[in-house]
């Protein structure tokens, strides 16, 4: 199965918009997608990590997309959802370069607030090779300890754990997305549940980047999983952000890993190194719960 992390940088929201960089996202798909089976971009990249003053501004409405996930779309005839501006390019990109791509994570707006009166979440989207949606997650622990994202955006209160179609199909894929890194019991839950690999988007700031490779490779070794930990470069609202995206096996062994500029990463992993592993080092069979 091969991979490859999209470490994309960007600046402040002012300087390029969200269909601009939208678009170059979409270039960099279609340019490595064609020969990849799984494509990842970071968290927040249309909108910002840190850029909370734009949040509400470059929100995505994702109504109409994740109507088509559920089929509902289809079933009235609707034909082609209308894609929202951060994932319109990329919808297409999947679709010419016939790959599975994890489009990061977006500022989603809903128009019902959620349990805590809020209209935003901090969504990753999956889009199959089809161009439709095929997973979504909201994060589910929110970072800035009452500022950010706890004041602006609802927490995700769902595990996903899923089988994405073919060709990324080998393994099954957990969904988090960078503060949650720091929460193990997320990943044992999705462990419990059938998870191999664990996708995570994030906008990691460099003040903090060791614990960013260190975290990483922990959930990959105590769950023997693989980690595909996908973060952003770039300074943006005076955050500089701290790159070091990275490929990691279940034996935690580090296959690629990225420097702070942007950067793609292409690796070749071996989905039957998940069962291997658990069969040589059969650690998860001495659990005492
Ligand atoms: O936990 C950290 O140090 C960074 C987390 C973060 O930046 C985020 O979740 O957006």
């Amino acid at each position: 199965m091969r991979i490859a992390l999209i470490q994309l940088a960007y600046g402040e929201g002012a300087e390029e918009s969200v269909e601009e960089r939208a678009a170059r996202a979409a270039d960099l798909v279609r340019n490595v997608g064609h020969d990849h089976d799984l494509v990842v971009l970071p968290e927040l990249w249309s909108a910002g990590g840190f850029a909370i003053d734009d949040w509400q501004e470059r929100s995505q409405d994702l109504e109409a997309v994740r109507a088509a996930e559920v089929g509902e779309a289809a079933e009235d005839g609707a034909g082609e959802p209308e894609w929202p501006p951060a994932l319109a390019p990329l919808a297409a990109a999947a679709r010419e370069a016939g790959v599975v791509l994890h489009a990061g994570s977006v500022v989603e707006r809903t128009a019902d607030p959620g349990e805590e009166g809020r209209h935003l979440s901090n969504t990753s989207v999956v889009l199959g090779p089809d161009g439709r949606v095929c997973a979504t997650y909201r994060k589910i622990h929110r970072f800035g300890f009452g500022s950010g994202e706890p004041r602006l955006m609802e927490a995700g209160a769902e595990l996903v754990i899923t089988d994405l179609p073919a060709p990324a199909d080998a393994l099954t894929v957990g969904l988090s997305t960078c503060y949650d890194l720091r929460f193990p019991e997320l990943y044992r839950a999705q462990l419990d549940l059938g998870a191999e690999i664990f996708v995570v988007p994030a906008a990691w700031p460099a003040a903090r980047v060791e614990a960013w490779r260190l975290l990483a490779r922990a959930r990959a070794i105590e769950d023997q999983c693989f980690v595909l930990a996908c973060n952003t470069a770039g300074t943006h609202a005076g955050v500089e952000m701290g790159g070091h995206s990275a490929v990691i096996d279940p034996w935690g062994t580090v296959l690629a890993e990225a420097g702070t500029e942007q950067e793609i990463l292409s690796v070749q992993i071996d989905p039957g190194a998940v069962v291997k592993a658990r069969e040589q080092f059969p650690v998860l069979a001495d659990r005492r719960l």
